[in-house]
């Protein structure tokens, strides 16, 4: 049955909610307002009053044409004729629903991963509700609350269904534009919201749903413009670049930065010189009048107190609300717990129009657990220029912003258009503060420049790298501390230039360029296995970025110079003599106290025709079937092989449901024993860039497994062979095997093992679901090792 979904109110009976007043009647005012489907629930009373009340509730949602669903109570539904049920993941199973219900029933689940929002899709749910959004006072549980990041990861992941989608937890009257505006994938967007206390708790419950209809019926007043990008889009933004900088010097903008006092005034004076107005004000309140000016806000966490993030919300707050622009600058995101905690609670509180930052900065807002700031600075670059521009884009994309990350080369990116910036100066990276006055000069660019973003605040960067290039060019400038009001002159000769017309100071001096990242898969979730969400429970792997717990050790280990010798022998009269290693490997690099930090999943031949040859081969496919679906809840990248599948057969038909969704990379046929083939080689990360923890399980040990750890441990990745997850046709060559992988460096554990490693902490927010896995499947697993371990 189809339904509306746009303004769903969930019931709450708790007294201190209702103030004294009859549920029905708060009920029917709200659907006065415009509620458009109503779900009864009760945690508390018992059944006859359940059934009592739910009858009353549908007396009154009757005559509004509404339809009332029961929370939880398919009996409750079946004893008054509701029009249908919500089932939560604990409750009666949707199968079993749908037998005991009117075959016109509806039926909605409430998911908060992408396996159960497939999972209900595939039954055939009507709806399902996606959260918890954000968390509350009374949900406290904040292990389910996945934001607008974890929301949009999910519908995008159901993107082909037709299946309606509702998002609760925590939604209000000054969030559910942003919720409905950041959460849209590109192919699919929420169908409503789901309120409980803000209309049942209001005084003027009506009043509060008419405001809710008039708010979901319009984007939010920042919703960002798109502009698709051009077939020289770098040249076709550098035309543009000077009359921008005249336009931002005529309108004069007012910046109200919320600023570290270690910069503050050197920032104002950068704002000065350029032709903005600075005030600096830390106190929150202050912002409902200072937003009045529709100039931009600037908040800069550098020296975080703990008043600091109440006050920025509340500045936050009133510049969405009136669409003015709003620059984050998380100084040292990565350094701190506290400063951890600041960006998840200031990313779910508000809209950013731009966040800007150095790389650890933007990996830590991006929601790597991996990244380790050093105070303020970036730290080492582990990312190359490209993956700097696809984290940028993949970041804009999700938040449906703009994103810059600031170094050497700044990376520019509107979730479409990615731009690298040369300009500037190594005296920047000397002098405090020259980071953070990128933030508010951009927040003056965009206050000035509104309708593309992307091309206010690289007018912004290009008229500040300029000018530095110019104050260090002058003789007097020895170093950092004469380049500094060398650069602010500069930056008020440009200024002066401008606001005369003359453009001749900018006439060849712009290095940029379009990065275009094509043949990269976009996805909104997750590019490059960056994780999804800061505060997502769905994937949170800690994928391509080395773990900073991880020490490497580097020696020469003579056990492998000769035992490589005596394979070498061997290998060089198989049909594999152009592969034999030409140096063997790991003899550089053997790694100690790892953790798989960065892990992917591979999924080594499992074919058909290998049943009835390979030793113990059901219980190979159980623990693999069990990596697949903790893959899929911790969104681990998985690459599996067939071995001349025309003639071998496909990967087994147990395995087959675990083969989609954008975690898998590869599904590659071959006729090389290892894995690494051309096609996969390409999929891995840069020689340069973090290794893999990869994590093989699959057929023949002493072959496939082991060529493939091989070339996985001479790229430097680290390896991880599961002992129940590895066979071969004869038993004693996984023995054989095992050992002589373990000497080559690799690490033989157990699937258990592997996956407790990967959460870390029992605080993991897939901790639940992998943990009850491991319970579901512990008799398979207990089977597997009882067979493997022996071997
Ligand atoms: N080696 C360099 N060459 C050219 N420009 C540089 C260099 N280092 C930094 N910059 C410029 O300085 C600006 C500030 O970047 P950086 O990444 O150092 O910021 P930050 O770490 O946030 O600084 P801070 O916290 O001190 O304000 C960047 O836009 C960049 O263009
Ligand atoms: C050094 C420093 N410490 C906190 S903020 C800041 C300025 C650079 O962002």
């Amino acid at each position: 049955m189809p339904v509306d979904l746009s303004l769903y109110l969930v019931t709450d009976s708790t007294p201190a909610i209702l103030k004294g007043r009859d549920l029905c009647t708060v009920v029917e005012s709200a659907l006065q307002g415009g509620v458009t489907v109503v779900q009864y629930r009760d945690k508390t009373n018992d059944t006859g009053v359940q059934v009592e009340t739910a009858r009353k509730l549908h007396q009154v949602t009757k005559k509004y044409n509404v339809p009332l669903l029961i929370n939880d109570r398919v009996d409750v539904a079946l004893a008054i004729g509701a029009e249908g049920v919500h089932l939560g993941q604990d409750d009666m199973s949707f199968i079993e629903a749908k037998k005991l219900l009117p075959e016109n029933a509806i039926i909605g689940i409430s998911t908060s991963s992408i396996e159960e929002a497939r999972k209900a899709t595939a039954d055939g749910a009507d709806y399902i509700g996606i959260g918890t959004m954000f968390a509350t006072s009374t949900k406290t549980n904040t292990k389910s609350v996945i934001g607008t990041a974890g929301t949009q990861v999910i519908l995008d992941a159901i993107k082909d269904s037709p299946i309606g989608t509702v998002s609760i937890g925590g939604i209000n009257h000054s969030n559910v534009q942003r919720v409905l505006y950041q959460s849209q994938s590109p192919k699919k967007a929420l169908d409503g919201v789901a309120i409980v206390s803000a209309i049942v708790a209001a005084d003027d419950p009506k009043a509060s749903a008419e405001h809710f209809v008039e708010l979901i019926r319009n984007p939010p007043r920042f919703a960002q413009v798109s502009n698709p990008p051009r077939a020289n889009e770098a040249e076709a933004l550098l035309n543009e670049v000077p009359q921008i900088i005249r336009k931002m010097v005529e309108v004069h903008p007012l910046v109200h930065n919320m600023i570290n006092f270690v910069v503050s005034n050197f920032v104002a004076n950068v704002a000065l010189s350029i032709g903005a107005s600075p005030i600096m004000s830390p106190y929150g309140d202050e912002a409902t009048d200072l937003c009045k000016f529709d100039g931009a806000l600037l908040i800069n966490m550098g020296t975080l107190t703990s008043e600091s993030v109440s006050n920025y919300l509340k500045a936050i707050t009133a510049y969405n609300d009136r669409g003015n622009p709003v620059v984050y600058d998380p100084v040292g995101a990565a350094a701190t717990h506290i400063r951890r905690n600041a960006v998840t609670q200031l990313m779910a509180g508000g809209y950013f129009d731009l966040i800007k930052g150095n790389e650890g900065e933007i990996r830590q807002v991006w929601g790597s657990s991996a990244v380790q700031q050093r105070g303020v600075d970036s730290g080492p670059s582990t990312l190359d220029g490209n993956q700097k521009a696809m984290l940028a884009r993949d970041l804009a994309r999700r938040e449906r912003n703009v994103v810059l990350l600031t170094g050497a080369t700044d990376y520019l990116s509107d979730g479409e258009r990615v731009i690298a910036v040369e300009n500037g100066h190594p005296y920047l990276g000397q002098v405090t503060g020259t980071g953070c006055a990128i933030g508010t000069i951009s927040g003056c660019f965009l206050a000035a420049h509104r309708s593309d973003r992307l091309l206010a605040v690289l007018s912004g960067i290009l008229m500040y790298e300029i000018a530095a290039e110019n104050a260090a060019a002058k003789e007097y400038v020895r170093g950092p501390g004469s380049f500094v009001p060398s650069f602010v002159d500069e930056l008020y000769a440009i200024r002066t230039a401008a606001a005369n017309g003359d453009d001749s100071w900018f006439a060849g001096r712009a290095k940029i360029h379009e990065v275009k990242l094509d043949n990269v898969k976009p996805t909104t979730s997750s590019s490059l296995g960056f994780p999804a969400s800061p505060t997502s429970p769905i994937p949170v792997p800690r994928q391509f970025f080395s773990s900073t717990s991880t020490t490497r050790t580097f020696y020469t280990n003579p056990s492998i110079l000769t035992y490589n010798l005596v394979t070498a022998a061997i290998m060089a009269v198989t049909t594999r003599a152009s592969r034999i290693r030409k140096k063997p490997p790991n003899v550089t690099m053997q790694v100690t106290n790892i953790k798989p930090g960065n892990p992917a999943l591979f999924i080594c031949d499992i074919q058909d025709k290998f049943r009835n040859g390979i030793y113990e081969f059901p219980n190979l496919v159980s623990t693999t079937e069990k990596m697949l679906r903790a893959a899929s809840t911790l969104q681990i990248p998985v690459f599996i092989t067939t071995q001349n599948r025309a003639k071998l057969g496909n990967t087994v038909p147990e395995l087959q449901q675990h083969l989609n969704g954008p975690h898998i990379r590869a599904d590659v046929d071959k006729t090389l024993f290892s894995m690494i083939t051309p096609e996969i080689e390409k999929l891995l990360p840069a020689p340069d860039s973090a290794p893999l923890d990869v994590i093989i399980v699959g057929i023949e040990t002493h072959i496939c497994v082991t060529q493939t750890t091989l070339d996985l441990l001479e790229r430097g990745h680290r390896v991880y062979i599961l002992v129940d997850g590895v066979s071969s046709i004869n038993p004693e060559e996984r023995g054989i095997a095992l050992a002589r992988l373990r000497d080559a460096g690799a690490v033989v554990t157990s699937s258990e093992s592997v996956l407790f490693e990967i959460l870390g902490d029992a605080a993991h927010e897939s901790f639940r679901a992998v943990s009850g896995l491991v319970k579901e499947t512990k008799e398979t697993t207990k089977g597997a090792l009882g067979v493997f371990s022996k071997i």
